[in-house]
């Protein structure tokens, strides 16, 4: 493995070391010696890192995973070598701990083998779906950057707990079990999550108080954005 970053991000140097990846500051040397090579820059510096690539005059016998949101296969095709394999990836951060979710699009020049081997590197660290590119930018907003939410949810379920008195760590504790069994409850039962919430909602319960509290905290907020 071989990655490149910038000379003064002393960091990622050490990081990609510390995988055992030989750590470059230039793009090409990364491309020459790859089979694959994974685009992971800020989306605007595509077409610069891309750029430093095809005016290398590199061979185009590579395959290009790309994970920059919004980039689309045309404009990736574009910005490399001719002939260059080019397949579109959204993944997300849960990744870090092998539960990502993964899509990704095969580009024109792409192979049946190219697809298989992007399938298993990205089942590796979560699930991995096949899509059509116009799927991607809603895929971006639920998956990409759908943790972020899910971030709020947790810390706002804990704050919940801490001011009605529970310690700090056992509030978080709670709330991220509690989401992760919610979802492996919708994973795994193959119930539909309205269905599961009746199940806990018993009636003149607590749970129905506290949906009944969202639902007009919901509507206030649908209120105020339509004034
Ligand atoms: N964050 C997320 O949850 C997700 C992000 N993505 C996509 O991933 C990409 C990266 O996002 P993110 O990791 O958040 O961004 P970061 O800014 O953390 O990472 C971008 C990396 O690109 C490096 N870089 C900058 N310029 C160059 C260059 N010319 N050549 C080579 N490397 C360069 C940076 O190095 P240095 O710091 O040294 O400049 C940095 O390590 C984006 O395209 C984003 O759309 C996709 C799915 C989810
Ligand atoms: O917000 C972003 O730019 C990226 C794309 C998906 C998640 N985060």
């Amino acid at each position: 493995m071989i990655a490149s970053c910038h000379p003064s991000d002393i960091l990622s140097h050490k990081a990609f070391k510390d995988l055992g990846a030989e750590s470059v500051f230039e793009n090409v040397p990364v491309v020459e010696k790859s089979e694959i090579v994974i685009i992971s820059t800020k989306p605007s510096v595509v077409p610069i890192a891309l750029g430093d690539i095809k005016k290398a005059g590199i061979s185009a016998d590579k395959l290009f995973l790309s994970i920059a949101m919004g980039v689309t296969i045309k404009q990736l095709e574009e910005f490399l070598p001719r002939q260059s394999r080019v397949i579109r990836v959204m993944p997300n951060t849960p990744a870090l701990v092998r539960s990502g979710a993964s899509v990704y699009v095969c580009g024109s020049k792409a192979t049946e083998s190219d697809s298989n081997i992007t399938k298993k590197l990205l089942e590796s660290i979560g699930t991995c779906d096949q899509v059509v590119e116009g799927m991607l930018d809603p895929i971006t907003a639920l998956s990409g950057s759908g943790p972020a939410y899910i971030y709020i949810l947790i810390e706002a379920l804990a704050d919940g707990g801490v001011k009605m008195g529970l310690p700090r760590d056992l509030a978080y504790r709670l709330a991220s079990q509690t989401v992760l069994g919610a979802s492996k409850m919708v994973k795994e039962t193959n119930t539909h999550p309205g269905v599961l919430k009746d199940d806990v909602t018993s009636p003149a319960g607590s749970t129905a108080a506290g949906l009944h509290f969202l639902e007009q905290k919901g509507n206030l907020y649908v209120k105020q954005q339509q004034q």
